[in-house]
């Protein structure tokens, strides 16, 4: 089947040809002929072996790190050799075992080094400094021209010692085109103050070309298209808007729960885990205006502007909750408040959203896993079929798993009778692009780091407004003064979150499910 891509080839093996909009982008990607060290920070921990290296080597077997330019270093604490890192992150790399996977896998994990050290500590760093110094001139790089990339997958209380020892050790020189890049996870901070004085750290020893504040979320394919599907069609542009929809709600579910990470969970809870950072780009990038182009800065200043317009949260447009068991984790305290669950009513006052709730819904240990966006229309004036009971217009973009679009529509049910019936168009990737390998979000992003591309990136004053929209709920819950409502594990979560959800608006279709269509 074809893909139907004239105009932009977005295939991420030719190395040369870089962005998709390359007219649009300020990126570098000249620079990818240089010396590069990747420095993973936190290379012991769950976050590196999960989606750090994973993400490494599928960028290194698409040929986008090459064995002559490319080292990567793994730092922390633990006592390891190379080989007990690269046994520890083997199995998370790939499960097929063709004799030619096998041999770039090794070839991959031989280009890893490992440096053990504490995150506060100068012999530590210097050794590091040394280590991707003489990988440097073992690649006879020209002082002045080789990139250095660290990869804080560190719990943030860290960030600020580490960037310390960065900046004082392993800064390289930069003056014929080289850079040193830092990646930082969220949480970044856990409310206003503790995010600005983050902020205020570790801008006094990086300009903010050299920080990139991840957010996994704005590496899914379906989040990159969410510009395109608003402003590349016709179809969307004056429906977008508060004359035609309804509510809007963006939707986080796992059907598993903290699984491990109790103690990290604990202290953050849903609201800093999920809603203020991956929901709330998801919202900006479904609710922002046009912006002027493509370049990033253009895009993150509409980003801003929306979330400048967000409303106060009410409290009665919060629902929270807990499932049962929680507490059972030894890391958790027995007398935990922290929410595993959150339904939140976000509201624009501007223009094009007055009116329209925007219902942001996470939860762990649910009845199923997925994201979606869902934007219902409103009713058609003039029912004259009488099918107003069947349901609303829906558009439905499923972030994952299965990704898809899909507009639920009513439509003549088809035989003799003249009655009507809900169903869909439906673009479901699998089924259309069976050609294409999904990119992982991570690996999206590292090479966007790679490139010097901050558009998928978090700014500044991007993170100090989203905090300041969460910031007098969250100290709300963190004193106690609203209690999460205890939920069954497999269930949807709390009642009282569907009440919410009915009270803003959303009208559920009765008898209509979608099923992601398969090849047979
Ligand atoms: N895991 C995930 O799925 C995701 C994680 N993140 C974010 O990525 C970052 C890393 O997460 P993750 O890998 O899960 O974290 P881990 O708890 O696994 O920590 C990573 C490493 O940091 C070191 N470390 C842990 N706690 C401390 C501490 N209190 N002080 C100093 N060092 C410590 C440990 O290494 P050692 O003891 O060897 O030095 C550990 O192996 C966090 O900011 C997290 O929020 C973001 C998205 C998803
Ligand atoms: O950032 C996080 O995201 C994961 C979910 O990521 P996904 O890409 O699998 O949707 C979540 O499990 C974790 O709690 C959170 O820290």
């Amino acid at each position: 089947m074809s893909t139907g891509s004239t105009v932009l080839d977005t295939s991420l093996s030719n190395v040369s040809l870089g962005s998709s909009f390359p007219e649009e982008r300020d990126t570098e990607i000249e620079n990818e002929v240089k010396c590069l060290s990747i420095i993973v920070l936190g290379a012991s921990g769950d976050l590196a072996k999960k989606k750090t290296f994973p993400a490494l080597f599928h960028l290194f077997q698409q040929g986008f790190l090459q064995e002559t330019d490319v080292h990567i270093f793994g730092y922390a604490r633990t006592k390891l050799s190379d080989d007990n890192l690269r046994e520890r992150i083997h199995g998370y790399l790939s499960n097929k075992s063709s004799s030619r996977q096998t041999e770039v896998l090794s070839r991959f994990l031989q280009l890893i080094k490992y440096v053990s050290g504490s995150y506060d500590s100068e012999d530590g760093f210097q050794l590091l400094n040394k280590e991707i110094s003489e990988h440097e001139i073992s690649k006879n790089s020209q002082p002045g021209t080789s990139r250095r990339l660290f990869y804080l997958a560190l719990p943030p209380s860290v960030y600020p010692s580490v960037c310390r020892m960065i900046r004082r050790y392993c800064m390289n020189q930069s003056d014929l085109g080289g850079w040193t890049r830092i990646v930082v996870e969220k949480p970044f901070g856990k409310d206003l103050k503790s995010a600005e004085d983050l902020s205020a750290q570790l801008g006094e020893l990086f300009d903010e070309q050299q920080l990139y504040r991840i957010d996994h979320y704005l590496g899914k394919e379906l989040v990159q298209n969410l510009l395109v599907v608003r402003f590349a069609n016709r179809f969307f542009l004056p429906l977008w808007n508060r004359d035609n929809i309804d509510n809007i709600q963006i939707v986080f579910r796992e059907d598993f729960g903290t699984e491990g990470r109790g103690g990290y969970f604990d202290e953050y809870g849903i609201i800093r885990d999920i809603i203020q950072n991956h929901l709330l780009q998801v919202l900006c990038l479904v609710a922002m205006e046009k912006p002027v182009s493509l370049k990033p800065e253009h895009i993150r200043d509409e980003k801003v502007k929306v979330l400048q317009s967000v409303l106060p949260i009410k409290l009665e447009e919060v629902v929270l909750g807990q499932y049962e068991g929680y507490k059972d984790d030894p890391t958790v305290s027995d007398s935990s408040n922290t929410p595993t669950f959150a339904t939140v009513v976000l509201r624009i006052d501007n223009e094009r959203w007055e009116g329209v709730p925007f219902i942001l819904k996470a939860g762990k240990a649910l009845n199923s896993r997925k994201a979606e966006i869902r934007v219902q229309f409103k009713d058609v004036p003039g029912d004259i079929f009488k099918c107003k009971k069947q349901g609303r217009n829906e558009f439905v973009i499923r972030l994952q798993p299965s990704e898809a679009m899909y507009m639920k529509l009513t439509v003549k049910k088809p035989g003799l009778e003249m009655s009507t019936i809900q169903s869909e168009l439906d673009l479901s990737y699998g089924l259309r692009y069976q050609d294409v390998k999904i990119p992982e979000a991570y690996e999206r992003l590292i090479l966007d780091t790679i490139r010097g591309d901050q558009q998928h990136f978090v700014r500044r004053d991007e993170l100090r407004v989203a905090w300041e929209i969460f910031t007098p709920l969250l100290h709300r819950i963190d004193a106690g003064q609203l209690k999460p409502i205890s939920y069954k594990p497999g269930s949807r979560g709390p009642a009282e979150a569907d009440e919410l959800l009915a009270k803003a608006g959303y009208v559920q279709t009765h008898g209509y499910i979608w099923i992601p269509p398969t090849l047979d």
